[in-house]
């Protein structure tokens, strides 16, 4: 997809890194540095995934220890960090801020300080690259919902980010798409983080790390860790917990 390979990146560490609201604890302090090729963190509904993902993200600020990607702070780096980090959020709607798609794929070229002219040539060069010239001018209202997850992945992608982070990436898409986005993020030089409950994603993935309850359950390679996660969550599944409930 996008063929040329990124400078190498020396990872995203960890170091105590806890996040803590009204002294709830949504993550307890991790540590561990992520520098494998492709990383799933895998975890059931309220596991802390997308706070993990927030934090690695400089959204939210560690409220204990510490995050940096590729030695950046995301909290402050902010422009570095556009070089470092690309973000696939689950929802192409909360990404999009532009209404064509041009000016959409021009806009973090901006942000990294390139000028509009360089922009707009890039960004036309990525859209004749993937067979989408006629996409330039075309209101991103017009797109489908897996052509505007697929522009978020083209805005991420013109930008050559070290690191690709992605949060469900299939959610709402169907099975054409799904595979079609398959094909092209195994094809990605960058490194790719995939946040999710689906450990089907994550088949062949270099690590896995299960996240429960804000802490790290398990870590290690894809097989072993995805075993046992569907194990445990069909015993859960077959538990009626849910009739707990209070009436
Ligand atoms: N700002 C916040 N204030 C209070 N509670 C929060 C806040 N952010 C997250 N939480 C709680 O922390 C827990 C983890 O949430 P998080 O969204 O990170 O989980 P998740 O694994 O992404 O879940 P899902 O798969 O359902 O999206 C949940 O119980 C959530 O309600």
């Amino acid at each position: 997809m996008n063929t040329t390979a990124p400078a190498a990146s020396p990872g995203i560490a960890l170091m105590n890194a806890g996040y803590s609201v009204d002294g709830r604890v949504i993550l307890s302090e991790l540590s561990t540095t992520l520098v494998e090729q492709r990383i799933g963190i895998l975890g059931r509904n309220g596991s802390g995934k997308t706070s993990l993902l927030r934090l690695i993200a400089g959204l939210i600020a560690p409220t204990t220890g510490a995050v940096t990607v590729d030695g950046l702070r995301p909290e402050k780096d902010r422009r570095e960090m556009l070089s470092a980090l690309g973000i696939l959020f689950q929802n192409p709607d909360h990404q999009i801020i532009f209404p064509t798609v041009e000016e959409e794929l021009a806009f973090g070229l901006r942000q990294q300080g390139r000028s509009a002219a360089e922009a707009q040539a890039a960004a036309l060069a990525a859209l004749a690259q993937h067979g989408r010239s006629h996409w330039a001018k075309a209101s991103v209202a017009t797109l489908s919902q897996g052509q505007r997850h697929f522009l978020c992945l083209l805005s991420i992608l013109v930008m050559e980010p070290r690191t690709i982070l992605l949060d469900e990436p299939f959610t709402a898409l169907d099975l054409p798409t799904q595979i079609r986005l398959t094909r092209q993020l195994a094809a990605l030089p960058q490194r790719l983080i995939t946040i999710t409950h689906d450990p089907a994603l994550l088949a062949g993935y270099d690590r896995v790390i299960w996240l429960e309850n804000g802490r790290i359950l398990r870590d290690g390679p894809a097989k072993p860790v995805i075993a046992e996660y569907k194990s445990d969550m069909t015993r859960l599944g077959a538990s009626d917990a849910d009739a707990d409930l209070p009436r």
